[in-house]
């Protein structure tokens, strides 16, 4: 099975489990990864009446398969991944003397891959991703990319490698107009202009909103906005600072799946690097999570391998710190820190997490929420 196929079938999966949020949203992937202007006719019309009959989920279902089924016989050109588009070894980067400095940090990432950075304010997420972006210079290390071809300017380059900051510029018009402004600069055919612009409008959820002006729109849709003018010009890798920030909690995850499935498009993959506060959120869709403190690196692939580091539980509980104690008479606990409102319980390495579990239903407790944190990069926030 080729990765479209496999796409594809995924697609199939989620309309027969009658998950039409999700499965709509993959199914514009698919359809994307043709790059074929007839299927995007399609895909496109689908979505506007899907618009006008928001509650005919069976129709919509049918429809889509039946779009599916085209569309899983177009051949999708499929990039390679194996070979990593960005190299940096061994960054440093000081803004003068007694200031900040980031570094060493060394990052390697691959087309379809999402790393996370994760760290308090002020530790050099930005710095770093700039960097990246070479909006900035650094003082030491190297940096390189492996683009498919080399950019022959810097329009070209920014074409390619793309930074998003967290507070993007005001325009004016319309949110289509200005789409479909991006694709005219790159020599783009009316026609086919407008179908791709209402593709990329139908794939970031911005269907109802392509009339509107930038006073018009909440912080979420300019963030989605601004991706979608971004994608239109097929970068290679898009680095983004806190997409997250000012979104709810579901809106966060909406989100995120659709940068994973962005990121992860057959014939056009992308390099995703983001920054975010959003730890737990961005670790369920990264394949790699850097932490910055005080601008030293780390990752959770560190923690991964150390698999004798002992058990490390979050617990949200109304219980006191007594209770919690008692809960826990017996077990090997090693300490017990109270970290931003929850409770970081740690154990020797040979406690298993059912055990903790069940000391806690055992003594009543009353806990809001409990996590595994061993291997998260949580435990670099709390230690
Ligand atoms: N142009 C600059 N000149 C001097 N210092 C700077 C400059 N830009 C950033 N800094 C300092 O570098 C440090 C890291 O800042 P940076 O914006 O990279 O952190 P961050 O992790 O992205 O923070 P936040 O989460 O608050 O956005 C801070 O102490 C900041 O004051």
């Amino acid at each position: 099975m080729t990765k479209h196929q496999q796409r594809v079938a995924e697609v199939y999966h989620f309309f027969d489990n009658k998950d039409t949020v999700l499965g709509f949203r993959k199914l514009l992937d698919c359809a994307m990864d043709t790059q074929n202007m007839e299927i995007y006719k399609e895909a496109v019309a689908l979505t506007d009446w899907k618009e006008q009959f928001p509650s005919y989920t069976d129709e919509l279902i049918e429809k889509s398969k039946n779009l599916l089924q085209k569309i899983e016989k177009i051949p999708v050109k499929e990039q390679s991944l194996e070979k990593s588009v960005l190299r940096a070894r061994n960054i440093l980067k000081s803004y003068g003397s007694n200031r900040f400095s980031l570094g060493p940090v060394s990052v390697e990432i691959n087309k379809g891959q999402v790393y996370g950075l994760v760290g308090e304010n002020g530790n050099g997420k930005t710095t770093l991703l700039r960097i990246l972006a070479k909006e900035i210079s650094f003082n030491e290390g190297d940096l390189n990319y492996s683009f498919n071809e080399e950019p022959k300017n810097e329009y070209d380059l920014r074409t390619k490698l793309v930074y998003i900051p967290q507070r993007t510029a005001k325009w004016y018009g319309s949110l289509k107009d200005n789409l479909k402004f991006v694709l005219s600069n790159y020599g783009v055919k009316p026609e086919e202009n407008e179908i791709r612009t209402l593709m990329m409008i139908a794939r970031l959820g911005l269907w109802n909103y392509k009339h509107l002006k930038w006073s018009e729109l909440s912080s979420g849709y300019k963030m989605r906005f601004e991706l979608a003018r971004t994608l239109l010009r097929k970068p290679e890798i898009l680095l983004l600072d806190e997409p997250l920030a000012n979104l709810d909690v579901l809106a966060q995850q909406v989100i995120l799946e659709d940068l994973k499935s962005i990121a992860n498009s057959v014939n056009n993959p992308i390099a995703l690097i983001l920054s975010s506060q959003q730890l737990y959120e961005v670790e369920k869709i990264s394949d790699k999570v850097i932490f910055l403190k005080n601008g030293q690196y780390k990752d959770n692939s560190e923690l991964v391998n150390e698999e004798n580091d002992g058990l490390i539980i979050e617990i949200d509980t109304i219980n006191s710190r007594e209770d919690l104690l008692k809960a826990f008479e017996g077990f090997p606990l090693e300490k017990l820190n109270f970290n931003g409102g929850v409770y970081v319980a740690h154990f020797s390495a040979d406690t298993e997490f059912h055990t903790v579990m069940s000391a806690l239903g055992n003594a009543r407790m009353n806990v809001v929420y409990i996590r595994n944190i061993s291997s998260s990069t949580r435990r670099f926030f709390v230690s």
